[in-house]
């Protein structure tokens, strides 16, 4: 049953047309371009998926070779980014690293024209794991690190850039689905940023440093990183459901639950699920899995609530070593590509977007001489 939508929030209006992708349709579907997600995520390699939503059609071999090869090539950062990203103290939030990092990146490799938007997005594909990693390593490490690796995946560059070894075969592939999981979700608040800015005309990396932004955000992307902190305070299933039903009962927002479209369940859900499970396996987890099962039980029972795209990447990605405050940065590496496509689609058939305001103020009323004011 389609979730009825309508109230605050814009929610239910349309505010646009899109080909890119749809959300819900039938209660819980997901397609981009016509591709069920599941279907993109059980065959494809992200680059494949990113292909299509930016060109438009999934590529053959070739096409696809090539793609991979020329994002490789633009993984080097200009020494005036890595200038910046020097001076970002360490407890900033990798979030705001990214935000920056993208405009200092519009400032020094500017786009021009819209015909630089493909190369535009293309560069910001290869370089934003660069510079979230970077970063990391000098403030972290004091290390400055090589970006320019020969991995064949963007997932794999970033893992391998982070831990400083390539990653093995099951976490390249887990990277390769999440990125698929995460890459385009029809107007979502990021998305609707990104085309807000782009109805006026702006350039790309200020879209993309907008829609950064408004991902950071706990009731947006930022809940997968919200939910590692709630389930790892957990220390076994029973604790969690206890803890839980207090949450619950004070009405906190339990976050990694629940979403705007869906209403019965996101089927990006289960298949993170599933790689989540297997990696507890991998590393010979008792804890986290069990106690984020328990969560969804516990959720669904009382509330019927099902986890969203957030919930289960938390345990995933903690399981490849990955630390919390990377994991929405890893969403942005992915996202960049819904963005990017939506920023083109409103350019391609443009209306500034300004909706109006019902007024809820004072009536109309004089200026009073300062000396006679409260
Ligand atoms: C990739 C993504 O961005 S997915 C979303 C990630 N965000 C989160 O996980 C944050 C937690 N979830 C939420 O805050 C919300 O479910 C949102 C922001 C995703 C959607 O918000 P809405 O569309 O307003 O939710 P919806 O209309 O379904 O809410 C219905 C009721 O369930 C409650 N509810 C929804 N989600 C939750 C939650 N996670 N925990 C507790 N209660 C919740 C709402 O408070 C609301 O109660 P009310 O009617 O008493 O006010
Ligand atoms: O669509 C939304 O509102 C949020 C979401 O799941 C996403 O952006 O992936």
């Amino acid at each position: 049953m389609a979730k009825v939508l309508s109230g605050a929030g814009l929610r239910g209006q349309v505010a646009g047309k899109t080909a890119l992708s749809t959300v819900g349709k039938s209660g819980s579907g997901l397609t981009y371009r016509g591709y069920d997600v599941k279907d993109l995520a059980n065959h494809c390699e992200f680059e494949e998926v990113a292909y299509l939503i930016l060109k438009g059609k999934l590529p053959n071999a070739s096409e696809l070779a090539q793609y991979k090869t020329k994002l490789k090539s633009l993984r080097g950062l200009p020494a005036g980014v890595k200038t910046v990203l020097e001076t970002i103290p360490a407890d900033a939030h990798p979030m705001d690293v990214l935000r920056t990092g993208c405009s200092i990146l519009g400032n020094i490799e500017t786009e021009q024209d819209f015909t630089e938007q493909q190369e535009a997005t293309d560069r910001m594909l290869a370089c934003f794991p660069s510079i979230i990693c970077y970063w990391y390593r000098f403030t972290h490490d004091g290390v400055r690190i090589d970006v320019e690796t020969d991995d064949d995946s963007i997932g794999a560059h970033f893992l391998h850039m982070l831990h400083g070894e390539k990653p093995n075969a099951l976490h390249e592939k887990v990277m390769h689905v999440s990125l698929i999981l995460y890459a385009e979700h029809e107007f979502n608040a990021s998305t609707f940023t990104a085309r807000v800015c782009a109805s006026t005309l702006s350039d790309i990396h200020s879209c993309i440093t907008g829609a950064i932004g408004s991902l950071r955000g706990p009731l947006h992307g930022g809940a997968n990183e919200a939910a590692m902190a709630m389930i790892e305070k957990f220390t076994s299933p029973e604790h969690a459901e206890e803890e839980m039903m207090g949450m619950l009962a004070r009405k906190e927002k339990i976050m990694g639950f629940g979403h705007a479209v869906y209403s019965e369940s996101d089927p990006r859900n289960e298949i993170i699920k599933g790689w989540s499970e297997k990696l507890a396996a991998d590393v010979g987890d008792t804890v986290l899995y069990p106690v984020s099962v328990r969560c969804e039980e516990v959720m669904w029972r009382e509330k019927k609530l099902f986890c969203n795209a957030d919930f289960f990447h938390a345990s995933a990605y903690n399981f490849m070593g990955i630390p919390t405050p990377l994991f929405t940065p890893i969403f942005v590496m992915s996202r960049l590509t819904g963005w990017a496509a939506h920023v083109m689609e409103q350019r391609a058939d443009n209306r500034i977007i300004r909706p109006s305001a019902e007024y809820t103020g004072e009536e109309l009323r004089t200026v009073p001489p300062i000396g006679e004011r409260d």
